[in-house]
């Protein structure tokens, strides 16, 4: 059990980490005195494991209830599913001291996060995490929106969840490929934060699925990731500077998930291609060793994810859809490149020819 806090100018909230702690949800919102109204989100897979756990312990608290289900997977996360959540919302007479809970993985989450931000100018938000991916990563620092035809993530605001209640247990469902894509974002916090979190991924037997993990390992992978997205976040909260790092290998990756219109890889796939790329960059601007490129590369092996991408992803597509990366700035597009396991530096530096030597690389190697 961990309990992480990201402290922020207003609003700080817990990370709460607890095997068995969704069925205390209800009493755990008790305490932060929200409205009598909940509205759970989720999608009907994860709702049909979790969803009498979760409606059962707000409604022993008293709560007022009422769920909402979106279709799963990406090509969900848009605003029209929003606009279903409204209307939900509305039906049920939400108001602004109300709260919508996320049950389910990052999709679930941002756009959740993103109703609660714009339904009556903002009611509360609570993160109740699934998956690997949304417990280390996107249940945590506020970031929320929809993809837009054109590119991920284009729409969205910040808004932070009142609380993020995470159980570890309910990973035991998780599909294996879900749970190997969540392992791309804690490779991530090992390359841009924590040198020791990622020499311990290096030392693990297995990494590539629930099943193999040491729980321990888990543990420390949950608490580590949390706390290292926390720190920076704590930071830096509205990605000023410090927090662009997080975006590590999201500049490619998410050029990748988009122009392959959410079909061939999922988020923590293409992140893991992103990071790939990131390092052969920065290899190329003599910033960081190839052996460190090499053990990170080996990492994302043995975490089970994709080291090449499919020949329908055209270079010329990945350069012209990186011009709409939320990092550009006065039309050039900031890269997030390693200097050292642990370290990573901002730069507008990287030519198109750099990058379009990067990603010849990684279809080459397919
Ligand atoms: N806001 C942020 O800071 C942030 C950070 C990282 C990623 N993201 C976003 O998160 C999304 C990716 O999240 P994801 O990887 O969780 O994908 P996801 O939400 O699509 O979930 C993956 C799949 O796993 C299923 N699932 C989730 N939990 C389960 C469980 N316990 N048991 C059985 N099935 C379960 C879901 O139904 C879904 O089919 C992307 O849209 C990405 O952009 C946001
Ligand atoms: O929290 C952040 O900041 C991140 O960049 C975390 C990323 O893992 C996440 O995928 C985020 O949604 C990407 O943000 P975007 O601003 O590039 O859309
Ligand atoms: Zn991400």
């Amino acid at each position: 059990m961990s309990n992480i806090t990201v402290s922020l100018p207003q609003n700080s909230y817990e990370i709460a980490i607890s095997s068995g702690s969704l069925s205390q949800l209800g009493a755990k919102m008790k305490q932060l005195k929200l409205g009598e109204k909940v509205l759970v989100v989720s999608n009907p897979e994860v709702f049909g494991y979790y969803g009498d756990t979760c409606l059962q312990s707000l409604e022993e608290v008293g709560f007022e209830i009422y769920q909402h289900l979106i279709p799963a997977g990406e090509v969900h996360k848009h605003l029209q599913s929003i606009e279903k959540i409204y209307d939900t919302a509305l039906a049920n007479h939400l108001e602004r001291s109300s709260t919508l809970v996320a049950l389910g993985g990052g999709v679930i989450g941002d756009m959740t996060g993103f109703a609660a931000a714009t339904w009556l100018r903002g009611v509360n938000f609570v993160q109740v995490p699934t998956s690997l991916l949304a417990m280390v990563d996107a249940s945590v620092g506020g970031k929320t929106g929809v993809n837009h035809p054109q590119g991920k993530n284009l729409i969205g605001a910040f808004y932070q969840p009142k609380l993020v209640s995470i159980d570890p247990d309910v990973l035991q469902t998780l599909p294996e490929r879900e749970f190997r894509a969540g392992m791309a974002e804690v490779i991530k916090y090992g390359v841009i934060w924590d040198a020791e979190l990622f020499s311990e991924l290096e030392q693990a037997e297995h990494i590539d699925s629930f099943e193999s993990i040491e729980p321990e390992l888990l543990n420390t992978i949950l608490a580590r990731s949390c706390q290292a997205k926390a720190d920076v976040v704590s930071q830096d909260e509205k990605e000023a500077g410090l927090r662009a790092i997080l975006n590590y290998g999201h500049t490619i990756g998410h050029a990748i998930e988009s122009l392959t219109d959410y079909q061939e890889y999922v988020h923590g796939e293409a992140v893991a291609l992103g990071m790939i790329a990131a390092g052969e960059i920065a290899i190329q601007m003599g910033s960081w060793k190839e052996a460190a490129a090499n053990r990170q590369n080996k990492l994302i092996a043995k975490a089970g994810l994709p080291t090449t991408v499919s020949a329908k992803v055209k270079v010329k597509d990945v350069l012209e859809a990186i011009k709409s990366d939320k990092k550009v700035k006065s039309g050039k597009v900031h890269f997030i490149l390693p200097k050292k396991i642990g370290a990573v530096k901002i730069t507008d530096k990287v030519s198109s020819d750099v990058v379009k030597e990067s990603v010849l690389q990684l279809i080459g190697n397919s």
